[in-house]
């Protein structure tokens, strides 16, 4: 696992419409949280290239959600388009299903833009289904964690950084890919959050325990009900379950 303060790991998703709303999240999660991930709904509707800048301009380091998926050609432009938004993004998402020779050519270009390139994830199965669904609607055979950790042993082996899984499948992921490759996990919900459309999950603590790097978290704290204090009450709830843990 990599070595950060507890509520470092804390990776806030940005789901929102618009920068006013992106931006006052950030500023008042900065400091509470480890960083911003940035993701389809934001980026159609205000741009890439202005996003990663308004979030970065106000301190908060950007994980660059768009899970590139296409021919090798295709992503590995892509990498080197977002390699070129500078430092300021650290991690960048590819789905696994796009194929070997897809990975390995986005590692290939991630690799070319030199030492402070951001990190490359590679998405394995969404934790939005569950192994019903991945049997009966996506025709995969064999479990869940399998297909997990078939896809993550792909991604190390084509030079990717790390995986996103559900927290359920870390240890049969550690196990098969040893302790530097990057975990991290969407599908957190402290007790007090409702699951929503995520089937599968954990809260903070127990994902930490199961030795997730990063914990990606939206809806819990980004709308967060009064009842919790709102969002920033929302992180430091979580933040003080992750030390308490520690
Ligand atoms: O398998 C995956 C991959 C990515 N995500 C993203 O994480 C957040 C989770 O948000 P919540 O509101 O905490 O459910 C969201 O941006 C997804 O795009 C995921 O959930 N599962």
């Amino acid at each position: 696992m990599v070595a950060v303060a507890p509520h470092e790991r804390i990776l806030v998703a940005l789901d929102v419409a618009d920068l006013a709303s992106a931006l006052a999240l950030v500023e008042q999660l900065r400091g509470q949280v480890g960083g911003f991930k940035v993701g389809m709904e934001l980026c159609t509707a205000m741009g890439v290239p202005q996003v990663v800048q308004a979030v970065a301009a106000q301190g908060g380091a950007v994980f660059l959600d768009l899970k590139f998926c296409d021919i090798p050609n295709t992503v590995a432009g892509a990498v080197r388009s977002a390699c070129a938004l500078g430092p300021a993004v650290r991690m960048l998402t590819l789905h696994c299903h796009g194929g070997a020779a897809m990975l390995r050519a986005a590692a290939e270009a991630a690799r070319a833009a030199g030492p402070q390139r951001p990190l490359l994830l590679g998405v394995t199965v969404m934790t939005s289904l569950d192994a019903a669904a991945l049997h009966a609607e996506l025709g995969v055979a064999g479990s869940l964690a399998e297909h997990v950790v078939h896809l993550a042993q792909m991604a190390q082996a084509c030079g990717l950084d790390g995986v996103v899984a559900s927290p359920h499948e870390i240890a049969a992921i550690r196990e098969a890919c040893g302790p530097d490759l990057l975990i991290v996990t969407p599908g957190v919900r402290p007790v007090w959050a409702s699951s929503g459309d995520q089937r599968r999950v954990m809260t903070p603590a127990e994902a930490v325990a199961a030795g997730s790097d990063y914990l990606v978290i939206g809806r819990p704290i980004t709308a967060a009900p009064a009842e919790v204090g709102g969002p920033h009450e929302a992180a430091l709830r979580i933040a003080a379950e992750l030390q308490a843990r520690n």
